[in-house]
C-alpha cells in the first residue's frame, strides 16, 4: 500500500453539559453534542519500518515536541495493542490553532489511528483501536468518525451519528492558548460531586438547521464560565460574533478559547468573517460548515 490520507477536522462543542466530578478518577463527567467543521489538519502515512513523524504547517511549532505529539502517542497506544502493527512515517500539517478547544491534537490523534487501521485492516470499533484513542486522550474517541454525536461520560461514551445539516458557521481564536485541566478546575467541583438540573436535552437524528438552533439555544457550555475567568478575551469574541449580521448562535466550544456562531446561511458567515477579521486582524477567524 502507498501513501495514505485523511483530514483531521477541528471538534466544535455545540452543547457542554457538566454532570458532575467522578469519584475515582476526579474527571467530569459530561454530556455534549460535537460536531465537526470543514477546517482541518491534514495527515498522511507512508507505510514503512520506523514510526516517524515530520510536522509542517503555521501551527507547527505550538504543537510543542514531536515526541510528545498525540499523532505518535495515538500509534504507541495502538502498537501495545496489536502485536505485529504495521505503521509507518506521519506526515502532519497543523493550520488549527493549538490548546483552543476544538480538539486539534485529538482530532489529529483520531486520524493517525484512522490511518493505521486502515493500513492494518482494522474497523474503527475495533476494541484495540479503541482502547487507544481513548487511552490518548478524553476527545479522542468522538473525533475516530469524525460526524456529529453525542458524547458522554468523559467522553468515553459516543452516541450514534445523527446527521445533523450543514450549519452555516464562523469559528473564531482570539490568540491565546487555553489548557484544559485549569479550567476545568476553574469549576471548583469536588471529586464526587453531583449537580442537579445538568441534564442535557434530548437530542435526535437527521435535524434540520432550526432543530438543531432549538435544541441548542437553551443548552449550554458549562465550560463558558471558568473559561472566561482565565482568558476575558474570548468574551470580546463571544460579544464581536453576536453583533455580525445573520447570527443565530454564538458560544465557545470546549475549554476554550474558540468560540464558535451559527448563521442564517453561508453570504452571513463569511461576511461576519470579513468583519471580523478587518477589526481583530490578529485573530483566527474561519468561515466554516459544521456538521
Ligand atoms: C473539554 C473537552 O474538550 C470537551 O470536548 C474535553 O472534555 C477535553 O478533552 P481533552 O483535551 O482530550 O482532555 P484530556 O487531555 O484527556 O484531559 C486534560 C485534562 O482535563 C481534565 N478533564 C478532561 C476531560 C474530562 N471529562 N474531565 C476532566 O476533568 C482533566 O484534568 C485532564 O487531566
Ligand atoms: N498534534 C497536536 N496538535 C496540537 N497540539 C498537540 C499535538 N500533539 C500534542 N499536542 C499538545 O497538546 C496540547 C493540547 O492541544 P490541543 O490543540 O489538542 O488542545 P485543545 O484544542 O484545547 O483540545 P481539546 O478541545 O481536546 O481540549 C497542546 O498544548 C500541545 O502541546
Amino acid at each position: 500500500m502507498s501513501r495514505l490520507t485523511t483530514r483531521a477536522p477541528a471538534k466544535i462543542n455545540l452543547t457542554l453539559h457538566v454532570l458532575g466530578r467522578r469519584p475515582g478518577d476526579g474527571y467530569h463527567a459530561l454530556e455534549s453534542l460535537v460536531a465537526f467543521a470543514g477546517v482541518a489538519d491534514t495527515l498522511e502515512l507512508v507505510p514503512g519500518p520506523d514510526l516517524t513523524l515530520d510536522v509542517s504547517g503555521p501551527t507547527a511549532g505550538p504543537a510543542g515536541p514531536l515526541d510528545d505529539n498525540l499523532v505518535l502517542r495515538a500509534a504507541r497506544h495502538l502498537a501495545a495493542g496489536v502485536d505485529g502493527l504495521r505503521h509507518g512515517a506521519f506526515r502532519l500539517y497543523k493550520q488549527l490553532p493549538v490548546a483552543a478547544g476544538i480538539g486539534g491534537g485529538s482530532s489529529d490523534a483520531a486520524a493517525a489511528l484512522r490511518l493505521l487501521a486502515e493500513l492494518n485492516g482494522l474497523s474503527l470499533d475495533h476494541p484495540a483501536v479503541i482502547a487507544a484513542a481513548r487511552a490518548t486522550g478524553a476527545d479522542v474517541p468522538v473525533c475516530l468518525d469524525p460526524r456529529a454525536r453525542m458524547m458522554r461520560g468523559a467522553g468515553e461514551e459516543i452516541g450514534p451519528i445523527l446527521g445533523l445539516a450543514e450549519l452555516p458557521s464562523v469559528l473564531v481564536n482570539p490568540g491565546v492558548p487555553v489548557a484544559t485541566a485549569p479550567v476545568f478546575k476553574a469549576l471548583g467541583l469536588a471529586v464526587g460531586q453531583r449537580l442537579d438540573g445538568a441534564e442535557h436535552p434530548a437530542v435526535g437524528g437527521g435535524l434540520d438547521m432550526e432543530a438543531v438552533l432549538a435544541v441548542t439555544g437553551p443548552a449550554r457550555n458549562d465550560l463558558e464560565a471558568p473559561a472566561l475567568t482565565v482568558a476575558p478575551v474570548i468574551g470580546e469574541a463571544l460579544a464581536l460574533l453576536r453583533t455580525q449580521a445573520g447570527c443565530r448562535l454564538a458560544r465557545m466550544s470546549g475549554s476554550g478559547a474558540t468560540v464558535f456562531a451559527i448563521f442564517a446561511d453561508d453570504g452571513a458567515a463569511d461576511a461576519a468573517a470579513g468583519a471580523i477579521r478587518s477589526v481583530q486582524p490578529g485573530w483566527w477567524v474561519e468561515p466554516t460548515r459544521l456538521a
